[in-house]
């Protein structure tokens, strides 16, 4: 049944949010039109909330941000013209957040669908805001995990440096949950439920694709952390996460802009000023690339019967893969390649149940890894640069030079490039983008060292 026009929808609206401090639910809702109210509900462990004061009010302002950022999942169906907030006015510097969230957070989707949404999306600002002030909040670490190797990297590196911390998922994965109970550290699961009837309207024709989703958990994240009296979110985005897929005619395209550098330092600076200014939001791994993350990952081998980074794992609706790792979608390629160079060959094959680069079938995978004749895959993947030095250091490797497609890469792939093209020392110094305390920044660098 395709009977839901997106051309025939003139406003998106923001209706209204509430949070219930004695059951911990928060309820976000938006419309199209005249059309039925749409409720994201999310469930936060841990109520009854005792709220007072400038706590209180912070909760009220990360509440609202959430509402204004999670309605991504809901604009997209349609993307009307119009964009309207009925319940309460936001200022200039808030509406210019939200726009960039919506435009570069929805750059795939737009791409995709064939679609240019550069200055379309208009963000209704009335007002001023009053900086936010402090929330009276305690040192402690509202780490995310998403049950690949890069949380657990941070984790690790948090508890080596004596950061207290709660290691805290959005969601009901039963494997970023068994990750976090790994960990031996406090846990906070958050319950997200969508809108069913957005679920309705992609079936009846609905405008569909990628939405920033670490954009919507970073704020999910800020919430938490402001109901249990936290100072500080930890992400673990590493510093190609910033690098997008570039399309012949087109441009740059980054499926992960929510996990870039710009959404981060944007969206850090908005908390401190708008929400609470003793409230801190900073990605660990910002200063890394894939390649030092996975040299890390490879020094700690107490998860590897547990994580997985194959997003097949992660649907919503529908199947997940049989085992933790498919095999052949870009992730498995991709974080197979960038552990190769720094793991025990028979410990990375036990990890993934086989060897990828011994099946030659899988070629195409690797080439677009590598921006060999196609781009890179829109997915969270390392730079083109870091699958080729990866590859490089396994075409010099008496364990890996034999297998299929590394010795394709040195037959056919190595002779095009330019040495400085496949090259590994520069990818594995840390860069000086990032928003990690300075205390804590000395003694990663020194854990992180080769
Ligand atoms: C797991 C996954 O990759 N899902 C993407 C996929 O969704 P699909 O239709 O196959 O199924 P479900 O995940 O079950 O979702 C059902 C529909 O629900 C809507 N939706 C879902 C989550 C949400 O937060 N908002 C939503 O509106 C949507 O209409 C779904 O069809 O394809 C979708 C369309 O391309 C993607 O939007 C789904 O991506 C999820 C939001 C997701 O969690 N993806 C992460 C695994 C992911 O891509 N992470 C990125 C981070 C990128 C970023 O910008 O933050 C990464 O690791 O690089
Ligand atoms: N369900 C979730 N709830 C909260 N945070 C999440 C969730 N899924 C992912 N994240 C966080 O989003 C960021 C990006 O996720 P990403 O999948 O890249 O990381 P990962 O799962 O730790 O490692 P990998 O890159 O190996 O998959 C990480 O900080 C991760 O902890």
């Amino acid at each position: 049944m395709t009977d839901f026009d997106p051309g025939a929808v003139r406003a998106f609206r923001f209706l209204d949010c509430r949070f219930d401090a004695d059951t911990g639910e928060a309820g976000l809702d938006y419309a199209f039109d005249d059309g039925p109210v749409m409720t994201e509900v999310l469930r936060f462990p841990g109520a009854p909330f005792a709220l007072d004061g400038e706590r209180a009010a912070a909760v009220q302002r990360a509440l609202r941000l959430l509402h204004l950022v999670a309605g991504v999942s809901y604009y997209k169906a349609a993307v009307p013209a119009e964009i309207r907030i009925e319940a309460y006015d936001i200022d200039a510097g808030t509406a210019a957040l939200l726009t960039s969230v919506y435009e570069n957070g929805l750059g795939e989707f737009a791409y995709r669908n064939g679609l240019s949404l550069r200055g379309k999306i208009v963000f209704p600002a009335r007002g001023s805001a009053a900086p936010a002030p402090p929330a009276g909040l305690s040192e402690h670490a509202v780490v995310a995990i998403g049950g690949g190797k890069d949380s657990l990297v941070s984790i690790e590196a948090l508890r080596a440096a004596g950061v207290a911390q709660t290691v805290t998922w959005v969601g009901g994965s039963p494997l970023i949950a068994a990750c976090a109970a790994r960990t031996g550290l406090p846990t906070l699961n958050i319950g997200r439920a969508l809108s069913p009837l957005l679920f309705d309207l992609n079936r009846r024709g609905a405008l569909n694709g990628h939405i920033p989703v670490t954009a919507v958990n970073s704020a999910i994240l800020a919430l938490a952390a402001l109901l249990h009296g936290h100072d500080q979110v930890v992400f673990s985005n590493e510093r190609s996460a910033s690098y997008g897929s570039l399309i012949p005619g087109t441009g740059e395209v980054n499926h992960q802009w929510s996990k870039g550098w710009e959404f981060e330092r944007d969206f850090a600076a908005h908390l401190r000023s708008h929400v609470a200014a003793d409230l801190r939001y900073y990605s660990l791994l910002r200063p890394f690339s894939e390649l030092a993350v996975a040299r890390q990952f490879a020094r700690i081998d107490h998860y590897d019967a547990y994580f997985s980074s194959c997003n097949r794992n992660f649907h919503l609706l529908g199947e997940r893969p049989a085992q933790r790792w498919c095999g052949v979608c870009p992730k498995c390629h991709f974080v197979f390649l960038a552990l190769a160079p720094f793991m025990p060959k028979p410990r990375l094959m036990g990890i993934f149940g086989r060897n990828l680069l011994d099946e030659a079938d899988q070629a195409p995978g690797f080439d677009a890894l590598m921006e060999f004749r196609d781009h890179k895959p829109f997915e969270c993947v390392g730079e083109g640069r870091e699958s080729r030095a990866a590859m490089e250091l396994l075409a010099n490797s008496a364990a890996w030079r034999e297998d299929a497609l590394v010795k394709r890469y040195s037959r056919e792939i190595r002779p095009q490039l330019d040495p400085a093209d496949r090259g590994l020392a520069s990818l594995l110094e840390p860069s000086d983008d990032h928003g990690i305390p300075g205390a804590l920044w000395e003694r990663l660098r020194a854990n992180f060292g080769a």
